[in-house]
Formats: structure tokens, sequence, C-alpha cells
């Protein structure tokens, strides 16, 4: 008898947004009217594939119980912790009693609110047969350098770099154990590089370039726009 795949999502949410120099986390600032924290969860539930959404949130956070999203029964909270990959680790524990190693877990920054439905279903149905897990991410467009202080060392062959993206799609019981073996190593920037550290190889799936991550101020005006063009093709 085939067993049903489950899928679950952890969504960090815990950052305080220091490169942002807001007068709050920048998962709470406005984005088309909404906080983007709240446009982030939208898209995901509009997939219509996740069983549960464990948001891992800062311990006393008085923006969360704002969100008119917090009462949708498909999403728990977890405590954030020191680090992204402490409150990712936090969210996979808060599914802990539910998700089956066998299950996959999308990983998505809360940062990251134009994520379209079409990259989710992308991401599972290119991976759907894989062992391990694998990542979005971009190609590379420009010519690469290799810096030293500002001076040019070499020219990288664009080919063999590309851009890290969420959502980052693994097998439950595989990232779950990643992570808790690379606690506190800060080469850990993703779940990604948590499977590479034990010896995996994940996979690569190009995403949609528009699904940036709000981290500067100058990202928020882009993240507005990309949502207007999303909206225009989505109606
Ligand atoms: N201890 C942390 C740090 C980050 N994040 C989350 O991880 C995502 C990506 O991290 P980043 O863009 O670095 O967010 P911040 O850490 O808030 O940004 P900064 O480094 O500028 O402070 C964000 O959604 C952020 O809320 C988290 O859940 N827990
Ligand atoms: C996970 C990620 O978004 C992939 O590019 C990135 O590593 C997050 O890095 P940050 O420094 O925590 O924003």
């Amino acid at each position: 008898m085939t067993q049903t795949t489950h899928y679950w999502a952890v969504v960090p949410a815990a950052g305080v947004g220091k490169r942002m120099q807001a007068d709050r986390p920048k998962q709470y600032l406005l984005l088309a009217g909404k906080p983007v924290l709240e446009q982030t969860l939208i898209r995901l539930l509009s997939a219509n594939i996740f069983s549960q959404i464990a948001v891992a949130i800062t311990p006393g956070d008085p923006y969360w119980p704002e969100l008119a999203i917090v009462n949708d029964t498909r999403i728990i909270t977890a405590p954030g912790g020191t680090e992204r990959a402490d409150s990712v680790l936090s969210g996979l524990n808060a599914l802990a009693d539910k998700a089956s190693d066998q299950d996959w877990v999308f990983v998505h920054d809360a940062a990251r609110p134009c994520l379209t439905a079409m990259d989710i279903y992308l991401l599972r149905d290119e991976l759907a047969n894989e062992p391990v897990g694998g990542i979005l991410a971009l190609p590379s467009h420009d010519t690469l350098k290799q810096v030293d202080a500002r001076s040019i060392m070499q020219t990288i062959d664009r080919n063999t770099i590309w851009r890290a993206l969420t959502p980052q799609m693994f097998r439950y019981g595989l990232l779950k154990q990643a992570l808790t073996e690379t606690a506190g190593n800060p080469a850990i920037t993703d779940e990604a590089s948590a499977l590479e550290l034990l010896g995996y190889t994940p996979k690569i799936v190009a995403g949609r370039p528009d699904n940036i991550k709000i981290t500067r101020p100058e990202d928020l005006a882009l993240a507005a726009f990309f949502l207007e063009q999303q909206a225009l093709w989505l109606e």
C-alpha cells in the first residue's frame, strides 16, 4: 500500500532585520497593505498543499498577535532561536508529533513574500522522487569575480555558481537530523548547507527571479513592484 506523502512548512520569522534599518523587524513592515510575513503566509497557504505551517517567531513578539492570519488553523508558532538555523530547527520540533521522517518539509524565509504557488509546485514535482531534496535557486547572469580586499583574484565560471533561494525542500527526518548535528555552526546559513555538511548532495531547481529576499531598504519597493506584476497575470 503506498504511503500518503504529507507536506509541511517551516517559516523562520524571528530575525531582527538589522540590515533593513527600520523601526520594527522587516517581516512586520507593510507591503501592499499587509505585513510582509502575512503576505508570505498567504502565498504558502494559497498552494493548498501544506498540512501545517510552523512559524518561528521571537518569544514575546508583540507584532505577531496583530496579524489577521494568526487564527488560521493550519498555522502554529514555535520559539525562534539565536540564528536562522536555530529557528528552523525549532519549527521542525514543533511539527514532531505530526510529521513522519519521509514527509517533505518546505523551509521558506518570512522575508520572501513574492513566492508563487507555481514555484512551490515546481519544487514539489521536480524533487518528488528524490531521497534527500533540494532548493530553488537562480543561475548567475553576470560575470563573477573572486575578490580579496577589493582586488580581483580571478573570474569564476558562472555556470557553476547558483544563488540559493527558499523554499528549500527536504525529507523531514533528514533535515531535523542535519540541523541538530550542525547546531551552532555559523557556516549553516541555509538548510542545504547542513545536508551538505553531512555529505549529501541536494538538488537545484531553477526558480523565479522575483522571489527576492527583503534584506535592505530598497528591497521593499522592489517586492511591491513584483507583487503588482504578479497580480496582473494572476487575475
Ligand atoms: N535568528 C533568526 C534570524 C533570522 N530568521 C529569519 O530568517 C529569514 C532570513 O534571514 P535574514 O534575511 O538574515 O533576516 P534577519 O536576520 O532578520 O536580517 P538581518 O541579518 O539584516 O538582521 C528571515 O525571515 C528572518 O526573520 C529567524 O527566523 N531567526
Ligand atoms: C536561506 C537564504 O535565504 C538562502 O539564500 C539565505 O541564506 C538567508 O541568509 P540570511 O543572511 O539569513 O538572510
